[in-house]
């Protein structure tokens, strides 16, 4: 949420710049020969490529299991000796061996298991044998000499930890999974053949000999310690049908609401956050797009409003997501290149745009895949439902001869704003410094005199209620048949400032796989929409009609919008308008927020408030119940003009209620000198501001095709 002053919109409509041949890192299998296509072997990174290709393949026993409602139940017993062929025996006898010494009663377990056909089922058991080795996470596990006792004791009481929290353990053996362990159908990313024959040879003549027993090599997310990573698995999975039926059934499974082999420009900004977007992005993100045969190309921002210009420039036919590494400004970016573009409706039509949190705001990832782990993020990326979200679109003096700019976010003016941009030489202090901006301003009393026009929806708080039960009603009806969700291991938000994130980040490994066997699959999707509508997305166009604005700013402000009252206006303490329901991954500042309700969140707060009435609405900020409280403004509104005083001479602001003066230096005359708006966490420029709502403009994911839950309903 951080503000950063190269947005202006003067910036915006920079000439458009060619795309450097290094602009791109990855990609070619397209005529941009500044992309590099990750899956495409012919490029400077295919010896790293190759050496990496098989890090998270499944090595282990081969396990039986069978389909279910809600993911693929591993079924068998374990092959006995005699079924085992002679390397598999002696691998695990050795591997067995050399963890004997250091947890006797385990291998105990771990050879009368063997011997005796008996399955792993006690919860204690599965935690140690997840010590005698790793289910080849660490490819270094299945190596006896690194298995240290120190290093297993340590291992042992993550294990633990980590099967205490986490509802699905996938604790495995050599990658036997314990019988009656489901893998869901929302954690698996990928199903195929086994096209390696040493794999093959190593299944016991006994398994996968009947015509309904089919060997199938599945990839799936499986925890780690803060992240999800890919992780393959080879199964003898009995059902009946051909074996690319099976396939094909546990596909339609694990995508059932959302689009297979997606074809994304991911766009990473290195500067974003604490500047490592680009390995957050190869490190959590890559692995898992790969993993699930997602064509991925990656675009690097060079400089500030570079991703205005790639969009500009790609050809929209050869992607349909556009998914930003980075913070929420790139989106922003995003969202307004497409906007610029002459085609644009065929590139709203066509692409999603989402985020991978690599930022330091990460407000789109939060409230669209309801996390800011980067690697949970791109898991529910890759399993989201396609949704169109309104747009705000706002119009300044400034921008009459150009493009207005699309806000997907928000608006703020006031204490936020100042509080955000006045510390950046702060900025050491991570996000404190921003609440301590705050407090300093309400401290101080600052206020942010102006006048604000509104159209309101739902104005009081009774009918803002209202509002939100009745969508969340509607969508309640026609919800779209989500699969139960397993616990996550992790807390979902997670802030990438972490000291042991970088270090987490360095011993991570990716690992690639692109089976081929399925690429006959089909895109096909079906949405549900809110209202309730089943049908391919192919109904849910915009048309150039849905670009044009119903309130030009030059018509000044229509008759039917209310004047807020100027004794709140003109000792206005905040002024935040937006569309998600968190703005920063710790404030729930929009708790009524809802993805295409045509209506945009409005909270006012007024700069007399008593500091002591300030603390609790602040700290209320978490839990999004501070728009409950008296002094705070909350409506639903569909269009609004601000349009700021100078605090000191009380200008009259008549002439920007009538429309728009002729020249931009006439706005001197009410600048104040600090002011400032943010507009999706960029800094705008202090000119009177229209902002009225574009219902259902752009395409985004959502996790279960809603925002995250803010339990407003309950509030
Ligand atoms: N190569 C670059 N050099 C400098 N700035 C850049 C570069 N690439 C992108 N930017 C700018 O960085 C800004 C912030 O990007 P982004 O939102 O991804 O990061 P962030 O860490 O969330 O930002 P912030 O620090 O504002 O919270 C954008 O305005 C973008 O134009």
């Amino acid at each position: 949420m951080l503000l950063r002053p190269c947005l202006s919109n003067k910036n915006i409509v920079q000439p458009q710049l060619p795309l450097n041949d290094d602009t791109v890192l990855y990609n070619n299998t397209n005529n941009n020969s500044h992309l590099e296509d990750t899956s495409n072997n012919n490029d400077i990174h295919t010896a790293q490529r190759k050496k990496r290709k098989h890090r998270h393949k499944d090595k282990g026993p081969i396990s039986l299991a069978i389909l279910t409602e809600k993911g693929i139940l591993i079924k068998s017993r374990k092959p006995t000796t005699s079924e085992l062929s002679e390397k598999e025996l002696g691998r695990m006898s050795k591997e067995f061996s050399a963890s004997r010494t250091s947890i006797s009663s385990s291998a105990t377990s771990f050879r009368s298991s063997v011997d005796n056909n008996s399955s792993f089922e006690t919860a204690s058991l599965i935690s140690c044998v997840t010590c005698l080795s790793d289910d080849g996470d660490d490819d270094t596990s299945s190596n006896s000499s690194v298995d240290t006792t120190s290093t297993q004791n340590h291992k042992f009481k993550t294990d633990i930890k980590n099967s205490r929290k986490n509802s699905t353990n996938y604790s495995s053996m050599n990658g036997q999974f314990p019988t009656n362990t489901v893998i869901s159908y929302d954690r698996i990313l990928n199903a195929g053949s086994v096209e390696n024959e040493e794999r093959i040879k190593t299944i016991p003549v006994q398994m996968s000999r009947l015509p309904n027993q089919h060997i199938i090599e599945i990839t799936f997310a499986k925890p780690t310690r803060h992240d999800v990573k890919p992780k393959s698995l080879t199964l003898v999975i009995e059902n009946s049908g051909t074996k690319q039926e099976v396939i094909e059934k546990i596909l339609s499974r694990s995508y059932r609401n959302s689009k297979r082999q997606r074809s994304i420009l991911v766009i990473i900004n290195p500067f974003g956050g604490k500047k490592n977007a680009k390995k957050i992005f190869k490190k959590k993100a890559k692995p898992l797009l790969l993993a699930s045969n997602f064509k991925v190309d990656v675009a690097y921002t060079k400089y500030p409003c570079h991703a205005v210009d790639i969009v500009k420039n790609i050809d929209i036919n050869k992607y349909d997501t556009i998914a930003c590494a980075s913070g929420d400004g790139i989106p922003h970016e995003v969202i307004n290149g497409l906007f610029q573009r002459p085609d644009r409706v065929e590139a709203f039509n066509k692409l999603a745009i989402t985020e991978i949190p690599c930022g330091s705001g990460n407000a789109m990832s939060v409230s669209c895949h309801w996390t800011n782990n980067p690697s949970y993020a791109t898991l529910f990326l890759i399993k989201s439902v396609e949704k169109r979200i309104d747009i705000m679109c706002c119009s300044q003096p400034s921008t009459r001869s150009t493009f207005p700019r699309l806000s997907f976010l928000s608006q703020t003016y006031g204490i936020i704003a100042e509080s955000d941009i006045n510390t950046e030489f702060i900025r050491w202090m991570g996000p404190a410094r921003f609440e301590l901006g705050v407090a300093f301003n309400i401290l101080q009393r600052k206020k942010y005199p102006c006048d604000i026009y509104v159209k309101y929806h739902a104005k009081s708080k009774n009918d803002l209620k209202s509002h939100y039960l009745k969508y969340k009603r509607k969508l309640e009806d026609t919800e779209v048949d989500i699969l139960e969700k397993p616990e996550l291991t992790e807390p979902e938000i997670r802030y990438i400032g972490d000291d042991d994130y970088e270090s987490d980040i360095e011993s991570d490994e990716t690992s690639i796989t692109n089976t081929s066997d399925n690429l006959y699959l089909t895109n096909a999707i079906t949405i549900q929409d809110e209202t309730g509508s089943t049908e391919t997305d192919i109904n849910n166009f915009v048309t150039e009609s849905d670009f044009q604005l119903k309130y030009k700013f030059e018509n000044g402000v229509p008759d039917d919008w209310e004047r807020i009252d100027p004794h709140v206006t003109n000792n206005l303490g905040i002024f935040y308008s937006g569309k998600m329901p968190y703005v920063a991954a710790d404030t729930k500042f929009f708790p009524a927020a809802l993805p295409s309700d045509g209506c945009m969140d409005m909270v006012i707060t007024d700069s007399r408030t008593p500091f002591t009435r300030m603390v609790p609405i602040l700290l209320a900020l978490d839990k999004g119940s501070h728009v409950l409280q008296p002094e705070v403004l909350h409506s639903k509104i569909l269009a609004y003009r601000l349009i700021p005083k100078n605090s000191d001479k009380e200008i009259s602001s008549n002439s920007y209620r009538e429309g728009t003066p002729d020249s931009a230096d006439n706005f001197d005359d009410i600048s104040s000198p600090n002011g400032l708006y943010s507009i999706d966490g960029e800094k705008f420029p202090l000119e009177p501001l229209q902002v009225e709502i574009m219902p259902k403009l752009c395409k985004t994911l959502l996790r279960d095709g809603k925002y995250v839950d803010t339990q407003f309903d309950k509030m």
